[in-house]
């Protein structure tokens, strides 16, 4: 490890913008290592920290972390007070990454590879809140690869197999926070093979995109700086919606995690929908048509308020936020739509809550107004 000694104890990494980290999830084997060699190879001129998360051996206090740079790659070590970055508390992973930049200088980019067995929400949210504290990282998006030779077993055999009504596999839960999805090892399947991987993991994720390749090759392009937790991609939410939309009236949900879009009134009060929110996120109070707690993994959505604001909302389990769109971003489609990925979703509930929300707040601004 590098002494300290040498280093001024005010130094502090100059950040203006914050350093972007793209999440590398996917089951055992799928091609994750490969895209990560990839992406180094691609982009040897730039400064890339890969942090593969991998669980410790109990007393480990430190992590390594690989820094590369004009094509070489050296190990430096990520100080952590306790534990490994994905059960720590919040500060500790990104504090460690910080202050190794301040130290060694800013990184370009930061790819972060999750263990195949991995859900890949808990350290999401981990780099997603720190955007808000003012960080020197935050969360760009959520690359997901997929082994199409072997992903039709641990997804299930047959778009109608009997769904597990406790369990969500893990690979299930990568496919549904993913912001892009990558079917590879395309040359190892035939055609009918990669269809139906592709309807299974449509069906999960209604929404984002599905790139197939082999050997990980990809455009950059498509994968990084995707900017999936800004107000900017609200641009991409009307997309999204079409992706959903286009899957509407084929019933293949798998393990009970699909993808419905909600629509809500424009003019929506703030309070209202900010019930709503927590309500499914935080007190379980949705249910499907049988009785079923829903579970929401994601939620991505623009909404045009009552006070004339139209904000961007997103959710990866129960952290949610809402980011108020600059002017610059007026040209989103119009209409109110929120996009939801998760279990046991019903639409009819949604709507059903949500109007109970509405009218409740309608209710109580009215009472408030009287006063
Ligand atoms: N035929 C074929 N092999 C591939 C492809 N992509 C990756 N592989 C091979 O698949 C094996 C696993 O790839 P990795 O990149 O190590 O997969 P991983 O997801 O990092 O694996 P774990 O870290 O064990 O979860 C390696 O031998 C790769 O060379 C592909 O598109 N086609």
């Amino acid at each position: 490890m590098d002494s300290d000694d040498d280093i001024p104890s005010l130094v502090t990494a100059v950040t203006l913008d914050p350093v972007p980290v793209t999440i590398i999830t996917g089951y055992l084997g799928s091609g994750k290592t490969t895209l990560l060699n990839y992406i180094l190879m691609e982009q040897h001129n730039k400064k890339i920290a890969v942090i593969l998360n991998e669980f410790g051996n109990g007393d480990t206090m430190e992590k390594s972390i690989a820094v590369g740079e004009k094509g070489n790659l050296c190990e430096e070590w990520l100080e952590l007070q306790n534990g490994c970055l994905c059960c720590s508390v919040k500060d500790n992973g990104v504090k460690a990454i910080e202050n190794l930049m301040s130290k060694r200088g800013k990184f370009d980019y930061i790819l972060l590879e999750t263990t195949g067995l991995a859900d890949p929400g808990p350290i999401a949210k981990l780099f997603w809140i720190d955007t808000e504290l003012g960080s020197d990282v935050h969360l760009d998006g959520i690359v997901c690869v997929i082994d199409s030779k072997n992903a039709n077993k641990y997804l299930g055999n047959s778009l109608l197999d009997e769904p597990n009504l406790d369990t969500v596999n893990p690979s299930t839960r990568q496919i549904a926070l993913a912001d892009i999805i990558l079917i590879n090892k395309v040359d190892l399947v035939d055609r009918s093979t990669f269809e139906t991987l592709k309807t299974k993991i449509r069906s999960i994720n209604g929404s984002s995109e599905i790139i197939e390749t082999t050997n990980s090759r990809i455009d950059l392009n498509k994968i990084l700086d995707l900017k999936s937790y800004s107000p900017s991609n609200s641009l991409r939410v009307d997309e999204m919606i079409r992706n959903v939309e286009s899957l509407e009236g084929k019933t293949h949900i798998h393990q009970n995690v699909a993808t419905v879009t909600l629509e809500v009134p424009d003019g929506i009060l703030k309070t209202s929908l900010d019930t709503f929110v927590c309500q499914i996120l935080w007190e379980n109070m949705l249910k499907d048509g049988r009785g079923n707690t829903s579970e929401v993994i994601r939620m991505k959505g623009v909404i045009r308020f009552a006070d004339g604001s139209i904000a961007m909302i997103q959710s990866v389990y129960d952290m949610y936020e809402f980011q108020e769109l600059s002017k610059s971003l007026s040209e989103v489609p119009p209409g109110s739509r929120i996009i939801l990925i998760g279990t046991f979703l019903d639409k009819a509930e949604l709507s059903s809550l949500l109007s109970k929300c509405i009218d409740s707040g309608s209710e109580s601004l009215l009472s408030t107004n009287k006063l």
